[in-house]
């Protein structure tokens, strides 16, 4: 586990994995000092710090407190014009000054998180070729494969990475194909594990595998900075993340992989794939299924909805649609006593070519296959049509995951009011643009009867005197306590009861329980405290299938808490001390406190 305290000895917990406070050990001075934006504070260095690393002459004389640098990096962000100029201002400050940028988007959490994730996140993505002015994460590259191990061995000692965030660009936040820009996503998603459940940010590692492309503007674009050829044929593809996983594995054996934005055909394979063998995650799958589930958990609480009834559409069966399709499945089998293939029987699914079926055959992807309905079942209903499916149907549920914006039309929420007295519809479609519907024409068209959660933010909608929240049911609430939770127990796999527990956690979380106008899943604001919870369960749940390694972890609720939050990265400066070159090698190789790998290179 982390080394950076491993010298260090904490006053309730003993000996810590991963300890986030104390001093640091530091070997840069001067100009290098503060061109490192793990170390740089900016004019927040002390007087004595400014001393001892040689920083007089570089510095504005008056020293300054992190809270006085907030206000004033606040101004600078909100004299950007747009959003996508807000967003690359963020990107600059991470550069200079990590502890400032969290600290920044922490006191301005609901306001910024939709500049640095989605939906700007997915234009920054969509320019990133055009806005490039500093590279960051590990490129790699399919046809000079045999470089991947050396491209991985120099992010670092085996135990300077926790956590690994891939993408191979095809399939980004609902913006289809956006090549070596996927490195973005990566990201962007630890920026989130840093914020929403304190992972430590210098023992990540973001990668893009660089396949080719087949967005055809890019492959014109003479400024696209990615590999200017049409996405590898299979084979060669499948060998590529081959390589990348034994890399990683033999490089960073600790690091537990969160795979992100892999297009259609190659997210389930490669999550199947390597599930059994390695503690490995697909967040479009699992995570949106997970926040999705706990959503619905909330909502059938509300609804009361017995699960042995429950009957749910799904539009748009793709890696998210069929990802939350199976996550349902599983929980109606667990809650009916039903085998999963009966459970299935109460989702329907809808795609491009209309509701799946089984004549669909070789159509089908083997994710899809175990939803398709006898065709005999559906001769006199036109399966193409979402309001005659609605009307069939009579759901109680409808998720859109289809990226078809206004696929939810009045007639198809009104058809589906007609049917049930509290429907539950979840657009989750990204960006914003992309929703089924917009959750104040579902209102209305519901006269306020509908629970509503969508994939990105939206205000609160009003109602009768009434104001309601709208959920954010984006995987950004749960992957990052279940991240945690795995990271810090260092799990050997990620198995479905793991995420069973996370979910479970995650829906006992849903303020709509305590109040019918709240959300159905917790506000980005209350993520931290969230992730903590979940990351309990996940511990919890490893220990109980003996898939922890590490050995010492509190049993009570309590002291598991406390032995989390202790590991939780906060945004804060440190102490630093001076120490030499040689001490500051062997940090980085992992043998003394050690303060994260990328330290190893500067
Ligand atoms: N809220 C959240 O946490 C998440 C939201 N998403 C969003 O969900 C959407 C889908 O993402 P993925 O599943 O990764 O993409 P995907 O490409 O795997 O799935 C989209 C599916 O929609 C289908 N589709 C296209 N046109 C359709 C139509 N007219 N009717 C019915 N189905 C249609 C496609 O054939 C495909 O199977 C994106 O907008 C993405 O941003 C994805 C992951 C998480
Ligand atoms: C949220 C997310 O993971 C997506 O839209 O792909
Ligand atoms: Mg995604």
């Amino acid at each position: 586990m982390g080394t950076e305290s491993s010298d260090q000895k904490h006053p309730q917990f003993g000996h810590l994995p991963l300890a986030t406070s104390g001093p640091q050990e530091c070997a840069l001075t001067g100009n290098a000092l503060l061109r490192n934006p793990y170390f740089n504070k900016g004019s927040a260095f002390t007087a004595e710090e400014r001393e001892t690393f040689k920083l007089h002459g570089l510095l504005p004389s008056n020293v300054q407190t992190l809270e006085e640098q907030v206000e004033r990096a606040y101004k600078q962000y909100c004299s950007r014009q747009d959003d996508l100029a807000k967003n690359t201002f963020m990107t600059s400050m991470k550069e200079q000054n990590e502890v400032l940028y969290y600290r920044l988007i922490q006191d301005h959490l609901k306001e910024m998180f939709p500049v640095i994730y989605t939906p700007t996140e997915g234009e920054a993505i969509a320019n990133y070729s055009r806005l490039f002015r500093r590279p960051e994460g590990c490129f790699l590259n399919i046809y000079d494969m045999d470089r991947i191990d050396d491209n991985l061995a120099q992010w670092g000692a085996p135990d300077d990475i926790d956590l690994i965030v891939v993408s191979d660009g095809e399939q980004i936040l609902g913006i289809g194909d956006q090549g070596v820009g996927g490195i973005l996503i990566s990201i962007a998603k630890l920026v989130i594990y840093t914020l929403c459940a304190g992972i430590h940010p210098t023992r990540t590692l973001p990668v893009v595998l660089d396949a080719g492309t087949n967005n055809k503007a890019f492959l014109q674009d003479p400024l696209y900075l990615g590999l200017p050829k049409p996405r590898a044929p299979t084979q060669q593809y499948n060998t590529f993340i081959d390589t990348f996983i034994r890399s990683a594995r033999t490089h960073h054996p600790n690091a537990y992989i969160h795979f992100e934005d892999f297009g259609l055909a190659n997210a389930r394979t490669i999550l199947d794939k390597y599930t059994p063998h390695i503690a490995c995650f697909n967040d479009d799958i699992q995570g949106t299924g997970c926040v999705t589930l706990a959503a619905l958990t909330a909502a059938l609480h509300i609804t009361r909805t017995p699960w042995a009834h429950l009957r749910v559409l799904v539009y748009g069966a793709g890696t998210a649609g069929t990802g939350i399709a199976d996550q349902i499945r599983d929980a109606i089998a667990v809650e009916t006593g039903r085998e999963a293939s009966d459970a299935a029987a109460q989702i329907w699914c809808v795609d491009k070519h209309g509701l799946l079926l089984r004549s669909d055959g070789e159509r089908l992807t083997s994710a899809q296959a175990s939803y398709a309905r006898r065709d005999e079942d559906w001769t006199h209903t036109p399966h193409t049509d979402l309001l005659s499916i609605v009307h069939a149907v009579k759901p109680h549920v409808l998720i859109g995951t289809s990226t078809q914006p206004g696929a939810f039309t009045e007639a198809v929420i009104r058809g589906m009011t007609s049917h049930v007295p509290r429907p539950v519809i979840f657009p989750l479609s990204n960006p914003t643009r992309l929703h089924e519907a917009q959750p104040s024409d579902i209102f209305k068209w519901t006269g306020g009867k509908a629970l509503i959660a969508t994939g990105s933010p939206f205000p609160p909608v009003e109602h009768d005197g009434e104001t309601y929240e709208v959920a954010e049911c984006n995987n950004s609430v749960c992957f990052p306590g279940i991240g945690l939770g795995a990271v810090l127990c260092r799990t050997r796999l990620l198995s479905p009861a793991l995420l069973v527990a996370a979910t479970r956690a995650l829906a006992a979380q849903a303020p709509a329980l305590r109040d019918p106008r709240r959300g159905l899943v917790p506000d980005v604001t209350e993520v931290r405290e969230v992730s903590v919870r979940v990351a309990a369960a996940v511990i919890r749940e490893a220990g109980r299938e003996g898939l922890s390694r590490v050995g010492g972890i509190p049993e009570g609720e309590a002291e598991l808490e406390g032995w989390i939050r202790e590991q939780m990265w906060e945004a804060r400066y440190r102490g630093l001390e001076l120490v030499g070159r040689e001490r500051a090698s062997r940090v980085a190789r992992g043998e003394a406190g050690a303060t994260g790998s990328r330290l190893a290179r500067e």
